[in-house]
């Protein structure tokens, strides 16, 4: 008889605080400011980001984005608009490399109290 073993999912709670912008480079200035509002102004303003990581295991930190300008000080978002869908994936990818192979399941972030991303790896 197969063996059943229950498959169990442990999620760790992390946060970061960091400032950005919302800006495309690839943008002019009209439209980022029509298709971003009040996130573009160029002052940027900040968040304290709340972290859902969930494993078939263990985890690990996200200590290239405290206390950071995500959009200066982090190289992967120098073209890339710093959106919470875009941290995500950022923080899958890095956590990826440090987990056995098919352990990350879940990222999940809360970027203020009414928006929150969830990203499971997934592509279409
Ligand atoms: N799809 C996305 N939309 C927005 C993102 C995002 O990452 N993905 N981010 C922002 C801004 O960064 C912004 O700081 C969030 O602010 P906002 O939604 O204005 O603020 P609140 O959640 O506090 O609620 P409001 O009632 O809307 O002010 C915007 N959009
Ligand atoms: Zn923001």
């Amino acid at each position: 008889m197969a063996d059943i073993t229950p498959v169990l999912y442990v999620t760790r709670i992390e946060s970061f605080s960091a400032c950005h912008r919302l800006n495309s480079s690839q943008l002019g200035e009209k439209d980022n400011q029509d298709i971003f509002g009040k996130c573009n102004n160029p002052n940027g303003h900040g968040h304290n980001y709340k972290v859902e990581v969930t494993v078939k295991g263990k985890e690990a930190v996200m200590a290239t984005l405290d206390h950071k300008n995500i959009d200066k000080d982090v190289p992967y978002f120098k073209d890339i608009v710093s959106t919470t869908e875009n941290v995500a994936v950022y923080i899958w990818k890095g956590l990826e490399k440090l987990l056995p192979p098919n352990t990350l399941y879940k990222i999940k972030i809360h970027e203020t109290d009414k928006n929150v991303v969830c990203y499971k790896g997934e592509w279409m």
